[in-house]
């Protein structure tokens, strides 16, 4: 049995549902399908879920919904008249979303959620419906009724471990099963949305569940290439990933698959192929738990940007006992967590997420570790990005991270810091925001592009 995710482009438009329709037929084993959302079918289009966040955002402010909730039925009516569904299909929607807007919003978090998960909610009825007009037996399964069981944390929940043993029951159901990405149910009852991206999630738990013997991710590219295509032009493609190696890229920037979704499968020891559906014979890249470094010890580069840093030093910092776990405290007691700590003897920085301070909050924050810490100095550095050079292979090599640092330099790139952990899976390289596209090529061409650039060129030797 293999489960197949298919992402919010493949589900765009009905000619892209026709597309999956045909990926589904082409193999049986294909019994558990996963639907995000209609997503983008055009650069300049809007996502379902982000109209439905500008529709749920109005309603809370008490404002007109009406052009709102129009373009999302209109998104699914096109669809179903397309593909020759009844009217009643769009009728339903219709009726859901207009109950979903009027339904109670004094909690506003849970309001939200239910109208985002409606996206998903909605099209695994309108494409299970779709599959039995073309005459494949396919029932709709709502997240509920399948046992994917979440924490309350709207907008970001995590799996709860009775979710795989009640997902097994699902293995013994003959017709295609259709089920909505993004969401899942708290123990209360309570619809909870994963972060942005989940219906990856959604496919990997299933995955898990069932013990399948393949997770397919269908988007719309042929595979996962080594650097961001929408920075590097034309990059190289891979062919075959760890999972370390994909949770690493994936929380770096690899928008094309979520970093949390790589746990249930990589626990369950199943494998995941990432595929296009607009080109399905294409190979795509599988991600497994190891594959052959010796010709690729750098597996990809990806960047993030949205960080910010807070550097503090204080001298003989090393010898004073309790100092991190005081610092670290602040931030705990303020609701922040942290992605990365460099030290040295008597200074360390550390980087967050820059989404999670308001400007009361940093205020708040620096004020603390400075008089309850008594450092030397502190200061904060905005507008970072994090660069990632990624390869579970260059443990076993000498000089990359000198190939590294030479490629920012011949780019005029200015690295502000390195981390690297001892396991070498990844090394961490935080550059002002405006430079990181600039450093990924240079890297991109350092370790892939065989270019003749490099003046200062540096062999990889073996350990
Ligand atoms: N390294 C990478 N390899 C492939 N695609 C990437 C990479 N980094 C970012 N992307 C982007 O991810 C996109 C696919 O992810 P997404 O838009 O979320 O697809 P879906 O609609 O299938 O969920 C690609 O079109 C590409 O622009
Ligand atoms: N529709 C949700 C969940 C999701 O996974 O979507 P996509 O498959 O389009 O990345 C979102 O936009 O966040």
């Amino acid at each position: 049995m293999k489960v197949a995710k298919f992402g919010g482009t493949s589900v765009a438009s009905a000619e892209q549902l026709k597309k999956v329709a045909n990926i589904i037929k082409a193999d049986p084993e294909r019994k558990i399908i996963v639907v995000s959302a209609p997503g983008k079918r055009f650069k300049e289009d809007t996502k379902v879920t982000d109209l439905l966040i500008a529709l749920g955002e109005r309603a809370l402010k008490g404002e007109s919904t009406d052009e709102q909730l129009t373009a999302i039925i209109n998104r699914y009516k096109d669809i179903a008249e397309d593909l020759n569904l009844s009217k009643e299909i769009v009728d339903e929607i219709a009726e859901n979303l207009k109950e979903l807007v009027n339904s109670d919003c004094s909690n506003k978090e849970r309001f939200m959620d239910r109208l985002k998960a409606s996206g998903e909610d909605n099209n695994a009825k309108l494409f299970a419906n779709y599959l039995n007009s073309i005459g494949i037996a396919a029932s709709y399964v709502n997240p509920k009724e399948a046992g994917i069981i979440v924490t309350d944390d709207p907008g970001n929940a995590q799996t709860l471990p009775e979710t795989y043993e009640n997902l097994k029951k699902l293995k013994d159901r003959k017709e295609v099963l259709v089920v909505p990405g993004f969401f899942g149910f708290s123990p209360e009852g309570n619809l909870v949305t994963f972060s942005r991206g989940g219906s990856d999630i959604t496919g990997s738990i299933l995955a898990a569940g069932v013990d399948a013997e393949l997770y397919e991710n269908f988007t719309d590219v042929d595979s996962v290439f080594v650097a961001n295509p929408n920075i590097v032009e034309n990059p190289k493609e891979i062919k075959e990933l760890t999972y370390k190696e994909m949770r690493e890229l994936s929380y770096a920037g690899f928008s094309v698959f979520h970093d949390e979704a790589l746990i249930p499968a990589f626990r369950a020891g199943i494998p995941v192929c990432i595929k296009n559906t607009n080109n399905p014979s294409a190979p795509g890249t599988l991600i497994v738990a190891k594959r052959d470094y010796s010709k690729e010890p750098v597996a990809g580069i990806a960047s993030d940007t949205g960080f910010c840093s807070i550097y503090v030093s204080k001298y003989l910092m090393n010898r004073e006992i309790g100092f991190g776990r005081r610092l670290l405290q602040i931030l705990e007691d303020e609701g922040i967590s942290y992605e990365h700590m460099p030290s040295g003897i008597d200074d360390t920085s550390i980087i967050l997420r820059e989404n999670q301070l308001t400007p009361e909050k940093e205020e708040r924050v620096l004020k603390r570790i400075k008089t309850e810490l008594n450092v030397d100095t502190i200061s904060i550095r905005h507008n970072q990005a994090v660069i990632m050079v990624v390869g579970e292979g260059m443990t076993s090599y000498i000089g990359i991270s000198a190939k590294a640092t030479a490629a920012f330099a011949r780019a005029g790139v200015n690295i502000e810091m390195i981390n690297q952990g001892s396991s070498e899976v990844s090394m961490m390289f935080a550059v002002a925001a405006e430079d990181a596209p600039k450093a990924v090529q240079a890297l991109y061409n350092e370790f892939f592009a065989n270019t003749k650039e490099q003046e200062m060129p540096l062999v990889l030797e073996m350990k």
